[in-house]
């Protein structure tokens, strides 16, 4: 295990911050922390990289207490909020890095670390700006410079809180490509993000904090419960076959139509739990003498889902609270 949280709390003096965070984060995967604005992500990082103590729980990071400093060695981190010295050149922001970590200053400046710093500028997109000034720096060539001090000394851990947010498309697209080239090395990364197409992109585990809870966790397919929702082609399909159907459904089960044609030939969408349950919809439908043709799992959409989860959809939360990876 590379890190894990028990009941991790803050509570700021305005009430807010995150409360009772339990989270496991296992070697080589990606692992997002998903949540709407405010909802307390940072809030958990910060206490993680040990830039803030909790008020309770604890945490073990790479078999260290949280905020031990050798349990940071092997950590890499791009803040939220980043900002750099504007005068220094790129290559300069990055051995000036290397130099808060503890590295003796000749180190600093010797050829290996050289060539690190070029390595990190390319994986980055950078290389052609390592000697531009931070001032002639956009936004997004800014955190991508972040993403390169984060990763400058090969961590074991790369914890990026928001790494896209100030990046375009192509940005993004080449970020989630970074993440995964680190993944396939073994590196382990966390991903704080409200960007819902790279966790759907990337990440191996989600979790979701609202109002500063822990609502869920689980693999991608395990939040958006897929398997409850199935698109079912029938033959022999009469109008009246809906209610018939309704009435002797399992608990739990529903259907409706999405297409009906002339021909007998339909498409509904079905709610069923596992697979017996659409065993016991084709009994239902063969004794109305209509064939079941075609069943395809039908995945909720992410975005949907995030909606849901943050309190804009009620009833939509009620009807999901089963299982693994489900709300908590
Ligand atoms: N230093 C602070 N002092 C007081 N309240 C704070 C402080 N930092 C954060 N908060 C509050 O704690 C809550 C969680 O904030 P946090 O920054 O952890 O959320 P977040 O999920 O990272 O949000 P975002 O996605 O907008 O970055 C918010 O209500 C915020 O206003």
């Amino acid at each position: 295990m590379i890190l894990k949280t028990d009941g991790l709390s803050k509570t700021y003096s305005s009430g807010t911050g995150c409360q009772n965070i339990s989270l496991e984060i296992k070697q080589g995967q990606i692992f997002g922390l998903l949540g709407p604005n405010g909802a307390g992500k940072s809030t958990f990082v910060k206490m993680v990289v040990g830039l803030l103590s909790p008020d309770a729980g604890s945490g073990m990071l790479l078999g260290k207490p949280i905020g031990h400093p050798e349990s940071r060695r092997e950590l890499g981190y791009l803040p939220e909020l980043f900002r750099f010295q504007e005068w220094l050149t790129g290559e300069e922001v990055l051995r000036y890095h290397a130099g808060l970590s503890g590295m003796p200053y000749s180190q600093t400046r010797s050829s290996g670390m050289a060539s690190r710093i070029k390595e990190v500028l390319r994986m980055t997109g950078l290389n052609s700006r390592g000697s531009d000034r931070v001032r002639h720096y956009s936004k997004g060539m800014q955190q991508r410079l972040g993403l390169a001090c984060a990763l400058l000394l090969d961590p074991t851990f790369i914890i990026l809180d928001e790494p896209s947010s100030a990046l375009d498309p192509i940005g993004r697209y080449e970020v989630r490509q970074l993440l995964e080239r680190l993944r396939s090395e073994g590196k382990t990364v966390f991903l704080n993000t409200h960007l819902l197409e790279d966790v759907e992109a990337v990440c191996d585990e989600v979790a979701f904090l609202h109002l500063g809870q822990l609502r869920a966790v689980g693999t991608m397919s395990e939040l958006l419960h897929a398997g409850t929702s199935w698109e079912i082609a029938v033959g022999g399909w009469e109008p009246e076959l809906e209610a018939d159907l309704t009435a002797d459904l399992l608990p739990g089960m529903s259907v409706a139509v999405i297409r009906h044609a002339a021909d007998g030939s339909a498409v509904l969408r079905v709610v069923a739990h596992n697979r017996e349950q659409i065993g016991y919809l084709n009994r239902l439908l063969m004794e109305q003498g209509a064939t079941l043709y075609e069943v395809k799992p039908v995945q909720e959409r992410l975005e949907e889902w995030f909606l849901s989860m943050s309190g804009q959809s009620d009833s939509a939360d009620a009807s999901r609270a089963d299982g693994k990876g489900g709300k908590r």
